[in-house]
């Protein structure tokens, strides 16, 4: 329990539980059913890619462990409209209370102030989360391959599609990336921070491209901060980004996206 993921995992399972107790995994679920608004994840992604562009998810993030407060005046709805200007192909948002400073509401926010499809960025552990997510109105959701066994991840993602949701699968290493391969997902994230000590290496999504087959979508997370980092991922034929930090620290995030992938 020493490291920051299991400190987190650990509080997640509380939270499910005490959500639990307040509604029923089946009464929302119907509500999760009655929403027919799924905007299409990957697709967005594979369509700028197509028209020569980078996909860009970028990310609403007030705060994280790692860095602490990430930016003063936050407006989700704001910043999603900003970020929508700026050319992104999707949206991420932080729904995590605890670590991250992060709300259901900002998704929620987020979302109405744009077209764009959004992620449910949180540590998912459980089809609560998962119906939850669409509910709130999420089109996909992350799940961390070192969150969770291969059989959880699969029940998760399966319960994801069958709500119409695409799936964002996060690994950092070759050992994660060989579950996630038996996923049926075509979105691979390969997280450059790794969650336990968070240090960040653009290598580490540079050492695992030589190991999967095409028909995935490498997304590359954390750490893109200038226009080296961008070039050195697309000379190494990385076309997805996940982006926070850098665009959470700047004043108009939606015009540091447009600058950063011009
Ligand atoms: O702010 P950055 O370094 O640009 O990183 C964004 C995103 O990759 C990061 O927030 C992230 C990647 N995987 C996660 C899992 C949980 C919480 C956060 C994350």
């Amino acid at each position: 329990m020493s490291d920051i993921l299991q400190r987190i995992l650990a509080v997640k399972a509380e939270e499910v539980s005490r959500a639990r107790q307040l509604r029923s995994e089946s009464d929302l679920r119907r509500e999760a059913e009655a929403r027919r608004d799924v905007r299409g994840f990957a697709q967005a992604i594979e369509n700028k890619i197509a028209g020569g562009s980078a996909a860009v998810i970028a990310e609403i993030k007030r705060a994280s462990p790692s860095k602490g407060l990430l930016r003063e005046r936050f407006v989700p709805a704001e910043i999603a409209a900003s970020y929508a200007k700026g050319g992104a192909a999707c949206l991420s948002v932080l729904t995590d209370v605890q670590f991250f400073q992060g709300a259901a509401d900002f998704l929620r926010q987020a979302r109405a102030a744009c077209t764009l499809p959004v992620l449910r960025k949180d540590f998912i552990i459980d089809s609560y989360q998962v119906v939850e997510a669409r509910a709130m109105g999420a089109d996909c959701i992350l799940l961390i391959a070192a969150a969770l066994p291969p059989s959880a991840l699969h029940d998760l993602e399966a319960l994801a599609m069958a709500l119409g949701m695409d799936v964002l699968i996060e690994v950092h290493d070759a050992a994660e990336l060989e579950v996630a391969l038996t996923m049926k997902t075509p979105l691979l994230g390969i997280n450059n921070r790794n969650l336990r000590s968070f240090e960040v290496s653009l290598q580490a999504t540079v050492d695992l491209l030589g190991s999967i087959p095409a028909g995935k979508r490498v997304v590359t997370e954390s750490g893109i901060l200038n226009r080296d980092d961008v070039q050195f991922m697309r000379n190494h034929g990385v076309e997805a980004f996940l982006v926070g930090e850098a665009f959470m620290r700047a004043e108009e995030p939606g015009t540091a996206l447009s600058e950063l992938f011009a």
